[in-house]
């Protein structure tokens, strides 16, 4: 993988087997780049940049505020259009949202009025295989609730759960209608730290049992070092990626455990020395 003019550097010494094997690669992304123009001013919000995603990987965007991580996100998902460059998923080009890249949107999202399965069903309706059949629609979503460990809160109305259970519906949400790709941004902002540490658990093991793609975007270091296979570490603004860390340890990882927090200081490091300056 290439990325704007990043340095190689190695990881630090493998402490264990990798987190998965990788397989076919599912994104590539060409000389991607965006400027914003508003009436008065243009903003490069992305340096054009390449990468590749292959199929299982969890990459992680971490960067200063205003990088453009959350741009690449929009771009990826099919939101924003790229103003250089090309996103090709599966060997087709990106040019609008679609089922196979979901965006994990925050709690805020879920449908007050729905309760818990019906806002987990939500997302199955639009999905060919589950037009009209609500059978089939309740029985996935049931799976999913169940697969997060919330079963027991399916008639529950959203306002009667904690902030922590509000993201796991959102989770659930957004996995059940079965996307290559999820991407979340900032997936669990303001949540006290057990709360969190517990989620990071049930990512891990939805990861290891679906094999599933994710892409997030985090500001918090030891979130990036617990979750990802890969981190890319973004410039400021004008993002582009100057650093790509591989965090080679077993999962499932504890967000305290030294190892995760040695990966997490290099990781700021990275941050606090962009290649300018160094
Ligand atoms: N729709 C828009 N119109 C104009 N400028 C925008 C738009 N969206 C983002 N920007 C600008 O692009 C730059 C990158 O924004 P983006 O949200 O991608 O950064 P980020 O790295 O995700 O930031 P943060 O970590 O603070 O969420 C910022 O300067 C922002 O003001």
């Amino acid at each position: 993988m290439e990325f704007g003019n990043r340095t190689k550097t190695q990881a630090p010494p493998p402490q264990n087997v990798s987190a998965k094997p990788l397989r076919a690669k599912l994104l590539q992304l060409t000389n991607v780049s965006k400027t914003f123009q508003s009436v008065t001013q243009a903003v490069e919000a992305l340096a054009p940049s390449n990468l590749e995603i292959e199929e299982g990987e969890f990459v992680v965007f971490f960067g200063p505020s205003g990088c453009g991580k959350s741009t690449l996100l929009d771009i990826i998902a099919g939101f924003e259009t790229p103003t250089t460059g090309e996103v090709l998923f599966e060997g087709s080009p990106v040019t609008m949202p679609g089922s196979d890249r979901l965006m994990m949107f925050q709690e805020h999202t879920l449908f007050p009025w729905l309760n818990v399965v019906r806002n987990v069903m939500y997302g199955l309706k639009h999905k060919r295989e589950f037009r009209f059949r609500l059978r089939k629609q309740r029985e996935t979503a049931r799976s999913w609730l169940k697969m997060i460990g919330l079963e027991e809160f399916e008639t529950s109305l959203v306002h009667e759960l904690s902030g922590g259970m509000k993201q796991r519906v959102a989770l659930a949400r957004a996995l059940a209608p079965d996307p290559k790709v999820l991407l979340v941004d900032e997936p669990f902002p303001a949540l006290d730290a057990l709360v969190r540490t517990k989620l990071y658990a049930d990512l891990q093991d939805i990861l290891v049992r679906t094999g599933k793609t994710i892409i997030s975007v985090t500001h918090d270091p030891r979130e990036a070092a617990c979750l990802a296979d890969r981190v890319l570490v973004f410039t400021p603004r004008p993002g582009r990626v100057q650093k790509e860390i591989r965090v080679n340890l077993p999962r499932p990882r504890d967000i305290n455990d030294q190892e995760v927090g040695e990966y997490a200081s290099r990781i700021m490091e990275e941050l606090e020395n962009p290649p300018d300056e160094k």
